[in-house]
């Protein structure tokens, strides 16, 4: 593990935690848009002009967050236009490394080694983690943005023009419900999870998990009035919970002991898994292995010998009828 601190790598991890042991997410710092006509978005500077070629993402298949911007790249139709370089899973002493691992590459455009001369080429005195998703500009040599829930947003519309793809999942009249749906998600369950297996004390770990159960609970309540999160539409929530209950059972459940009941034992919520996982695409963006790997091979203070669980099998193949 590792971070920035003014531009120089140093060992430990900056995820913080309250006096009662609950872990607590840092904020995302490179906040800029790349928008249609280059014109600023809701954060950060102008200059970033949806371009053909322009842009680079750098993803870890294990990370949910970084699924996500996979999966808008693929719904969306931009595989031609915005390319990809993945992480090796094992995240250690120097964070995230592109060594070679199967399923992941080599750092196409910039051939680093690691991930954080992204950070340091965009920012020589940057102070804080290495994370993943990056979308990087190839013509400024910088980040562009590193939070996946404004990625997502970007890829949404910002190319429709260059791709003919109008297809919108984030649309006006959905965006109050979409919003509240994420926010309670994201808290108690995306990153209840986190909240959960990153827990230093039993009761800040209860508070989470109680938190999530109560979540997926509700989730399931939902999903049998409706299809989809919102309604009859798949929105950006379907997908933003998507990447969470793809992980779940396989290591959520063991590794953050989120362990009162898997997904496969929630009838709707299963369903609604297998339905979006078998949308096209979808299921080339998900790759277990690595999922699997990264966590349990990761995290030494929660697995501290490394060792990767080889079940459970999961058929999400399976017939979804939720049609
Ligand atoms: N807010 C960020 C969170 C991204 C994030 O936390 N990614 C994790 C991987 S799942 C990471 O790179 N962690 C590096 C670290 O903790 O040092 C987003 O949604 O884009």
């Amino acid at each position: 593990m590792s971070l920035l601190i003014n531009g120089e790598l140093r060992p430990g991890w900056l995820e913080e935690e309250t006096e009662d042991g609950e872990f607590i997410r840092q904020d995302s710092q490179f906040r800029s848009w790349i928008t249609a006509d280059g014109a600023a978005g809701p954060t950060g500077d102008s200059g970033f002009t949806a371009e053909a070629g322009r842009y680079h993402l750098y993803v870890c298949l294990a990370c949910p967050w970084a699924h996500r911007t996979l999966i808008f790249r693929c719904l969306k139709g931009l595989d031609d236009l915005i390319s990809v370089s993945v992480v090796n899973p094992f995240m250690l002493e120097q964070g995230w490394s592109f060594h070679a691992y199967p399923g992941s590459t080599e750092d196409h455009i910039n051939g680093f080694g690691y991930l954080h001369q992204a950070y340091t080429l965009a920012q020589p005195d940057y102070t804080g983690i290495i994370t993943v998703p990056v979308l990087w500009d190839k013509k400024t040599q910088t980040i562009v943005n590193n939070e996946s829930s404004e990625i997502i947003r970007m890829f949404n519309s910002a190319f429709d023009d260059l791709t003919g793809n109008q297809q919108d999942y984030y649309p006006l009249a959905l965006r109050e419900e979409i919003d509240r749906i994420n926010a309670r998600i994201y808290e108690s369950v995306n990153n209840g999870v986190y909240r959960s297996g990153f827990a230093t004390t039993q009761e800040a770990y209860e508070r989470a998990f109680d938190a999530l159960f109560a979540s997926l609970d509700w989730l399931e309540d939902l999903l049998a009035q409706r299809r989809y999160l919102a309604g009859d539409v798949v929105t950006e929530s379907d997908w933003r919970l998507f990447t969470t209950l793809v992980r779940f059972d396989a290591v959520y459940f063991g590794h953050f002991k989120c362990n009162q009941r898997r997904i496969v034992d929630y009838p709707n919520l299963w369903a609604y898994t297998r339905d979006l996982y078998q949308v096209p695409g979808i299921a080339e963006t998900v790759n277990m292995q690595q999922i699997k790997t990264h966590y349990y091979a990761s995290h030494d203070s929660i697995n501290p010998t490394g060792i990767v669980p080889k079940g459970p099998l999961i058929d999400f193949y399976a017939p979804h009828g939720r049609g």
